[in-house]
């Protein structure tokens, strides 16, 4: 069966029969116990004739047929890619959608696929433009307050003035919880927490201050330190060590830590500290607010978490966070806005309409945060950043600080980076740039595409009920492994860009709460996202590249608990993987299998030492020669010491 085959079977209304009456209710696709009462998705996806449909009714769904070719079967994004200017399949999962909408215009619409409506309590795709997508309507949200004049940008550039007709985007997503339990809920760091202390730290650049090996020696306000005590912290990790000092004084910064080590709170708590310093209050209502920091992330479940983060270290403050992102009511956005806003957590697509629509001013900005930064600066969103950083008003890099956080930096991106940040930033790195946690223990099996499902469905069954992501490479795939798991009785929900919002907050709320011990996502929940308990992440799939592969396996294995990982390696499509493989298993003191080591070797390219992309793994800042660049473990001991000094290279 061809990709299309099992793409148009998934859709077909008669597939509803496939799902037993028990699973409709354990697929948890909407808000309200959804039902998958399919429809046609569009004419273009149900053109498949009964025969093809007949066969694979006498088959079955494990007949062992084809999953689907990879780079035939993410048609959808592919639109996406070009629209954006990719060439990496796994990109065009994130929140471009808000940059597909965009340039819509120029490759039509998006096409339709499994979707909840409404009010999400039916499981069905609908057809036309846009619709039933998780994309974000940056072009036709509905505007409350928002004025569509004076947007700077102009329709060739895909402007979204508003003016083009389309369906409003009218979720509204719930507020969060406002007690202080859960604000300040979080899970217990691991075992291995303490074992971080031993992993080396560099620092690069000039005159960085020291290293702080306690919350004590950060000198934060009371406020400030009552929140982390009830936020459960004791300790700080490393990337947090060197990356608050270097915050406070004022430093710019390019930080990488592996997953799960604590990025977020490095750099939201000496951003608090500073506001409470200087004394900011609480703005009041304002038709243009202009925060003093703005943090962005690719993802919008993402820079919710982050949002909350924000909220719940400002607890008891007069630091008010908010955020906004696409694939909820615009208006919604521009009345969290004007209520007041001094950090503004936000996706890129919709942070340039919020600008565009002059709810937000730019005078003030003094921090800027890329949070996954190599994602934020890649080809996907590296235009929309720097057309934020040139935006009217936006303080220049000079005038501004600059943060930039990742598990992952690819030398090309820190190239990029070096326009955002002064020359003399500093660059913190925690271990090996790029590499894995090692709180995770991977596996890499064997597995041609034909026998994924089943060796899926063994894993699942031995594993209960433990939480699990599965990852998969598209996401017609995502769905249509979904359904299929449900079939197995196994509990399952799934993310992916293609979901409305409230359909993926549904989704994830129900995999965090333990509902759906299985989350099938797409490359929209590789990054960041900090889920308690999910002690197994699964590639179905092996995503395009490597860095992919770390942030996907980091969704486990956090804050010093541990985690599995089990990767299905098709020798057809990922022996492109098998050498940048084999070094972050071996990097990370994982065993590495013969018959991948055979492979790796097979496809041996002379001179590369580690990155699918071609590019090598960054094992520290890419400013070559550079001054005071010193190694420490994290309890602050130095051991090793710096090149002679060179005047840093500037990409100015
Ligand atoms: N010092 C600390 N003590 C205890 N828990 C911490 C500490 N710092 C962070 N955490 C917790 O560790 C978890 C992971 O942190 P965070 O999400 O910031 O990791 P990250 O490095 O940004 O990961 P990723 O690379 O996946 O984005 C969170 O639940 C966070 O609250």
């Amino acid at each position: 069966m061809g990709d299309e085959d099992w793409e148009a079977e998934i859709i077909k209304p008669h597939m509803s029969s496939y799902v037993p009456v028990f699973e409709k209710d354990r697929y948890s696709s909407g808000a309200n116990g959804d039902t998958f009462n399919r429809t046609p998705a569009s004419s273009s996806e149900m053109d498949d004739g009964p025969s093809r449909r007949d066969h694979f009714m006498r088959s079955g769904f494990a007949s062992g047929r084809s999953m689907g070719n990879r780079e035939s079967n993410n048609d959808c994004e592919d639109n996406q890619t070009r629209s954006r200017g990719f060439s990496k399949r796994g990109d065009s999962e994130y929140e471009q959608d808000e940059g597909t909408q965009r340039t819509g215009g120029l490759f039509g619409s998006r096409r339709p696929a499994l979707s909840g409506t409404g009010n999400g309590d039916t499981y069905q795709s609908r057809s036309g433009s846009g619709s039933g997508r998780g994309g974000y309507k940056g072009l036709n949200e509905e505007v409350v307050t928002g004025s569509r004049k004076n947007s700077w940008k102009s329709d060739a550039e895909g402007g979204e003035s508003g003016d083009t007709q389309g369906p409003k985007v009218t979720y509204i997503p719930p507020p969060p919880p406002e007690d202080e339990d859960s604000i300040f809920a979080h899970y217990q760091t691991g075992i291995n927490f303490d074992k971080y202390d031993t992993i080396l730290v560099e620092v690069s650049g000039h005159d960085a201050p020291p290293a702080i090996l306690t919350f004590e020696e950060a000198n934060l306000c009371q406020t400030l330190n009552n929140n982390i005590a009830k936020a459960g912290y004791t300790k700080l990790t490393p990337v947090q060590k060197y990356s608050i000092p270097i915050i406070l004084a004022g430093r710019d910064l390019m930080a990488c830590a592996q997953t799960g080590s604590g990025k977020t709170a490095a750099f939201l708590l000496p951003i608090l500290a500073h506001l409470m310093r200087v004394g900011i209050t609480a703005s009041r209502f304002k038709e243009l607010q202009e925060p003093e920091c703005i943090i962005v992330a690719p993802t919008r479940e993402l820079i919710n978490q982050i949002y909350l983060e924000a909220r719940k270290f400002s607890f008891g403050t007069c630091v008010r966070a908010v955020v906004i992102y696409g694939g909820t009511q615009l208006g919604h956005s521009i009345r969290q806005i004007v209520q007041g806003c001094n950090i503004l957590c936000a996706t890129p697509g919709r942070l340039m309409d919020i600008i565009g629509k002059e709810k937000i001013g730019l005078k003030q900005v003094k921090y800027l945060v890329l949070d996954e930064a190599d994602r934020m600066l890649d080809m996907g969103f590296g235009p929309e950043m720097k057309k934020l950083i040139s935006c009217p008003g936006m303080p220049s890099k000079e005038q501004r600080q600059t943060l930039m956080f990742s598990a992952t930096f690819p030398e090309e991106i820190q190239r990029l980076a070096g326009e955002f940040l002064k020359s003399n930033y500093l660059f913190v790195a925690v271990g090996q740039v790029g590499g894995a946690c090692r709180d995770v223990q991977q596996t890499i099996l064997q597995v041609g595409q034909y026998s994924k499902r089943e060796k899926l469905v063994e894993i699942l069954q031995n594993i209960g009920d433990e939480r699990t992501m599965v990852f998969v490479e598209t996401k017609k795939k995502a769905d249509f492994i979904a359904t299929f798991l449900c079939q197995e009785k196994i509990s399952t929900t799934s993310i992916h860009g293609d979901r409305e919002q409230r359909e993926r907050e549904q989704a994830l709320g129900d995999f965090r709460c333990g509902k759906c011990p299985v989350l099938v996502a797409t490359s929209v929940a590789a990054r960041g996202l900090d889920i308690e308990n999910v002690q197994h992440v699964i590639n179905f799939d092996l995503p395009s590249t490597i860095d992919e592969y770390v942030h996907r396996i980091g969704r486990t294995g956090r804050c010093g608990n541990t985690g599995r990982a089990i990767s299905f390696f098709d020798p057809e499509s990922d022996s492109h993987l098998a050498q940048p493989l084999v070094k972050v298993l071996s990097d990370a003191q994982q065993d590495v299998p013969a018959w991948l080591e055979e492979i790796a070797f097979s496809t041996y390219v002379p001179g590369f030492s580690g990155n699918a992309r071609g590019n090598v793994f960054a094992s520290v800042d890419t400013r070559k020669n550079y001054q005071g660049k010193s190694t420490l473990n994290t309890a602050g001991f130095s051991s090793s010491q710096a090149p002679s000094p060179v005047d840093d290279e500037s990409w100015d």
